[in-house]
């Protein structure tokens, strides 16, 4: 009976309540629209414009097993992203998809400096992104669902412009925007090339995460956070690097991996963008069951929507059907997210007693239910 009302169905999969903290705004792009924005704007250098096509297209290319060639693929949603309209619209459906996914809570990152091809500037990028999250939060709550989104801002590795995005992060706080981010290619990149951007944010008691330990190993990792001071990492799968399983199942956890599990730092784990770009061999061989097992801060979030085929039912999907999750577990990623999320602590707290353990309870209530009903037939 506890297994039944635990058991995560596609359907109780779909309908439960989701958080992610790690989905790119560019990376998650509808096919249809990229399609619809290339006409509209001029842009020539899709591979196909049929929407469907266009869609396999995303996928196979980012199915590269490299993280340079998986990111080459983002030139063509940045292509189509170059006014504030096109902006604003790719904001209100990624909130009115991420809801009709379930999710409550999101955290959506982009990079504003990429979209300064068309005379934008970078307050500009910011204020579209918001009214289109806004918009997208107003059509969700009309249709009957809800969904609050927040903001985190991408300085690019490879580009030195991290100051400036980080004082844009700071500008905008009380609109929305939650924090700062660093991304791109790993590789060559350290993030202690940005040393002051990160010293600036900790002045401004202002909330920071960086992609690392996905690309590149332990050093990045390390750096990230404690040479840079990051309160999440952007997927971190590396740390198992630092972890030794011996023969007879016991658990080894070296320094880096101890801290990192001690201060119950986030891991933003991505499990099919992992596999995408080689961090992982398969979500099967995902060293989020191990960091599970032993209670690291995991959680599970999409990346990239369009280059990964993927949404939070799916991420959710695949490790049930790889690992036998339960509702147990989902609730536990999900708790573990909000938890970790850049929102003040009050409005946490009430997302994760208001509305994420009263959605899981219903659902497992549920069960119960119908077993009393198919047990006593009227
Ligand atoms: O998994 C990732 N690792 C590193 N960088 C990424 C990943 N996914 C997307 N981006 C990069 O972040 C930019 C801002 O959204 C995207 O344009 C892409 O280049
Ligand atoms: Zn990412």
């Amino acid at each position: 009976m506890q297994d039944e009302l635990n058991a995560a169905t596609r359907d109780r999969i779909r309908r439960a309540p989701k958080v992610v903290l790690h989905d790119h705004l560019d990376g998650g792009v509808r096919p249809e629209t990229v399609v619809e924005l290339a006409g509209e704007t001029g842009y020539h250098k899709l591979p196909t414009t049929d929407a469907g096509e266009l869609g396999e297209w995303f996928v196979n290319a980012a199915d590269s097993g490299s993280l340079e060639r998986y990111l080459e693929t983002f030139g063509h949603t940045v292509g189509v992203m170059q006014s504030a309209d096109a902006l604003a619209r790719v904001a209100a459906e990624c909130a009115e998809d991420l809801a009709a996914d379930g999710v409550v809570y999101a955290e959506v990152r982009y990079a504003p400096e990429l979209f300064l091809e068309s005379g934008l500037t970078l307050p500009e990028v910011v204020e579209a992104v918001q009214e289109g999250f806004r918009e997208g939060e107003r059509r969700t709550a009309a249709s009957g669902r809800r969904i609050r989104m927040g903001t985190l801002l991408c300085a690019m590795r490879q580009n030195a412009r991290s100051g400036e995005i980080a004082e844009l992060a700071v500008r905008y706080r009380d609109e929305g925007v939650l924090g700062f981010d660093i991304a791109g290619p790993e590789a060559g990149f350290p993030p202690t090339r940005n040393l002051d951007t990160f010293e600036y944010l900790r002045r401004q008691n202002a909330h920071f995460t960086i992609h690392a330990g996905e690309a590149f190993g332990l050093p990045s990792i390390w750096e990230a956070i404690q040479r840079c001071g990051a309160e999440r990492l952007g997927h971190g799968v590396r740390i198992v690097d630092d972890i030794t399983v011996s023969d007879s199942g016991s658990v080894r956890l070296g320094r880096l991996a101890s801290y990192v599990r001690d201060l119950r730092i986030p891991l933003e784990m991505c499990p099919t963008s992992n596999v995408q770009t080689g961090a992982a061999p398969s979500i099967s061989e995902h060293p989020i069951r191990l960091l599970r097992s032993l209670y690291f801060r995991v959680t599970v979030n999409t990346d990239n929507r369009l280059m990964g085929g993927t949404c939070m039912s799916r991420e959710f999907t695949e490790l049930v059907d790889a690992f036998g999750y339960t509702l147990d577990d989902l609730q536990w990623f999900t708790v573990n997210a909000m938890k970790s999320a850049f929102l003040p602590f009050d409005q946490r707290l009430a997302l994760i007693n208001d509305v994420i353990k009263p959605g899981y309870a219903a659902l497992r209530a549920e069960r119960l239910f119908t077993q009393v009903a198919a047990e006593n037939p009227a």
